[in-house]
C-alpha cells in the first residue's frame, strides 16, 4: 500500500468534519474520494499533508507513518496535492511558476542562493530543463512565457498541476482538478491524468464530476458527513444503494431549495 489511512478523525470544535475513516491506496491507483459538499474530501487532504493534525488515527505512507510532521517534510516524502482554489503565482510566468515548485526539493541552502554557486547554477539549469518537460507534458510548453494570470482558466489548473509534479511526487493529491472546465479541458484532463498514472504515480483525486471520476478511478471512497459510506470500484459504488440516496437526497434538498 502507498498509502494507509487508519481510522482518522479531525475535529474542529463541536464540528466533527470525520469521523474514524479508513481507506488504503494502492500503488499506481487512482483513486477517487467522492462526497457532498461538506463530507470531508478537503479535510482528509489537508489531514495527509499535515495543514493540520488528526485528532485521532494514523496517516501510513510508504509503510512509514506521517501523522504530525512538518508539511515540507511530507513534500519530501513525495506527496504534494493541487488545491481547490487555484494557488499559483499569477505575475510569474508558466515557467517560473513550475520551477518554484521543483525548488522545494532542490538541495542547495541559504549560502549558496546569496552567492550563486556553480551548484545552484547547474541545479537552475536542471530545474528550467525540468519544468519545461512538466510544461511539455502538461500541454502548455508554448505558454511557457506567459504570466499565470494570462492563462485560460483550464490551462491555469493544469499548470497548477506540472507545478505539483515538479517536487517528484510518488503520490499526487487533486482537489476539484475539473472546476469550472468545460467538457473539452475535461477530456484533456482525463489524457493527463491517466498519462501521470502511466509514469508510476499514484494518484488521490477529489472531483465532484461524475462522469469523470467513474471514467479515471480504479476504486472509490464515497465520504457523508464525515463518515465513509462506502468503497469500491466504479461500478460497485454506482450500484450501492446508501450511495445513490445520498446523492438523490442532496438533489432533493436542491430542488425544493
Ligand atoms: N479549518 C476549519 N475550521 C472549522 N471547520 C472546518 C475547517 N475545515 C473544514 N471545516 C468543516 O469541516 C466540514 C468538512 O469540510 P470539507 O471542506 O473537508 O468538506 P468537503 O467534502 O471538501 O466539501 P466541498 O466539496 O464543499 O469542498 C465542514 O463542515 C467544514 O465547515
Amino acid at each position: 500500500m502507498v498509502l494507509d489511512i487508519k481510522n482518522v478523525s479531525k475535529n474542529f470544535g463541536g464540528i466533527h468534519a470525520l469521523k474514524n475513516v479508513s481507506f488504503s491506496i494502492k500503488q499506481g491507483e487512482i483513486y477517487g474520494l467522492i462526497g457532498p459538499n461538506g463530507a470531508g474530501k478537503t479535510t482528509m487532504f489537508n489531514l495527509i499533508t499535515n495543514i493540520f493534525e488528526p485528532s485521532s488515527g494514523d496517516i501510513i505512507f510508504d509503510s512509514q507513518t506521517i501523522t504530525g510532521l512538518k508539511s515540507h517534510k511530507i513534500t519530501e516524502k513525495g506527496i504534494c496535492r493541487t488545491y481547490q482554489n487555484i494557488r499559483l503565482f499569477s505575475q510569474m510566468t508558466a515557467l517560473k511558476n513550475v520551477m518554484v515548485g521543483g525548488h522545494s526539493r532542490s538541495s542547495s541552502g541559504v549560502f549558496s542562493s546569496v552567492f550563486r554557486t556553480k551548484k545552484q547554477r547547474e541545479e537552475e539549469i536542471q530545474l528550467n530543463q525540468k519544468a519545461e518537460d512538466l510544461l511539455e507534458l502538461v500541454g502548455l510548453l508554448e505558454h511557457k512565457d506567459t504570466l499565470a494570470e494570462n492563462l485560460a482558466y483550464g490551462q491555469q489548473r493544469r499548470l497548477e498541476i506540472a507545478r505539483a509534479m515538479a517536487s517528484n511526487p510518488k503520490l499526487l493529491l487533486l482537489d476539484e482538478p475539473a472546476a469550472g472546465m468545460n467538457e473539452k479541458e475535461t477530456d484533456s484532463l482525463y489524457d493527463l491524468i491517466k498519462m501521470i498514472q502511466s509514469k508510476g504515480i499514484t494518484v488521490l483525486i477529489i472531483e465532484h464530476d461524475m462522469p469523470l471520476v467513474m471514467k479515471l478511478c480504479d476504486r472509490i471512497t464515497v465520504l457523508n458527513f464525515g463518515e465513509k459510506l462506502a468503497e469500491g470500484t466504479p461500478t460497485e459504488i454506482q450500484n450501492n444503494e446508501a450511495v445513490i440516496e445520498a446523492y438523490l437526497g442532496k438533489e432533493e434538498e436542491y430542488e425544493s431549495a
